[in-house]
């Protein structure tokens, strides 16, 4: 069995059609969703990631607003843009790339987004609302995730996922999504003993443990489904995953490339994020 390849690019695109269409509707309402990215020290990646974000909402007809800052600035001074910014009525999303300069307390410029502006869903009240229900934004790559399985037909309802990973902006929150999906969910994390015995366990497996190639077709049963989150680079510069993507496609059911695979997805569900955010604050 070959496993079929999940295009990321393919279901973002469509997913991302329906978004402009709601971003058409806001704006025949007068609204214009607004999305600021606030970016601190000159981490090369996170630029990178930053102006993909900037290009999408572009093209999408998000207003985007790039706040750069220099990497020696202290916490207050990131902390009074971010109070600004939830007091702007022409921004309903803000985000701060991380990861942020070690000065920095990551957690409390977290709590200090408006948890409504607060459209990567890292905030604590978005965090618990995960948990618990109510209003609240999901953290835009385990959302990406759970999109492009339903969008697969992919079966979670009484299934086996095992997350390797239990980072809070991947790791955690997927867990909890699929929890949400009713699947059966289990953690495994540096500390986990025999990582295969449980990996091979699962029907889905979804790998974020930025360790390049760590899974590979010894940690998987035949049929899975692997969803790679890795963003690492190999001795070329080459970008490539957290999973043996060539080794496992003779065993896995169906599999997500790197690049190709989760990435365009992150950026997908800011987009949605962003534009639902616009649509609550016109229906307040
Ligand atoms: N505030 C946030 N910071 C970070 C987040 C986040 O969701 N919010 N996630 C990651 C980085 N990230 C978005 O910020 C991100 C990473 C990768 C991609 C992506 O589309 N990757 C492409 C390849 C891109 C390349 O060639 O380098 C792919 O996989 O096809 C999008 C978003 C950490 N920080």
């Amino acid at each position: 069995m070959i496993a079929a390849t999940i295009d990321g690019k393919k279901i973002s695109q469509d997913i991302r059609t329906k978004v402009e269409n709601r971003v058409v509707k806001m704006k025949n309402n007068g609204v214009i969703p607004g999305l600021a990215v606030v970016l601190v020290g000159d981490n090369q990646a996170s630029k990178t990631y930053v102006a993909m974000k900037q290009k999408a909402c572009e093209k999408m007809g998000i207003h985007s607003v790039l706040i750069e800052l220099p990497g020696d600035l202290t916490e207050q001074q990131l902390l009074d843009q971010v109070i600004e910014l939830n007091q702007d009525d022409a921004i309903h999303g803000i985000l701060v790339q991380l990861p942020l300069p070690n000065h920095i307390d990551e957690v409390n410029v977290i709590e200090s987004i408006d948890p409504k502006k607060d459209v990567d869903g890292f905030h604590p009240i978005n965090a618990g609302r995960l948990m618990t229900g109510g209003e609240a934004f999901f953290p835009c790559t385990p959302y990406g995730i759970i999109e492009m399985l339903k969008n697969q037909k992919i079966e979670l309802n009484g299934k086996h996922a095992v997350v390797v990973g239990r980072s809070n902006i991947v790791g955690k929150p997927m867990g909890q999504l699929l929890l949400k999906e009713n699947a059966t969910v289990t953690y495994c994390h540096s500390r986990t003993k025999d990582l295969a015995y449980h990996t091979k366990q699962a029907d889905v497996v979804i790998a974020a443990v930025g360790v390049r190639h760590m899974i590979t077709a010894d940690h998987i049963k035949k049929g899975a489904v692997v969803i790679d989150v890795g963003m690492n680079r190999d001795n070329d510069g080459k970008l490539c995953g957290d999973v043996d993507y060539e080794g496992c496609l003779s065993k896995a059911s169906a599999i997500t490339p790197v690049p190709g695979g989760v990435g365009p997805m992150t950026i997908t569900m800011l987009l949605a994020n962003t534009v639902e955010s616009a649509e609550r604050s016109f229906a307040r």
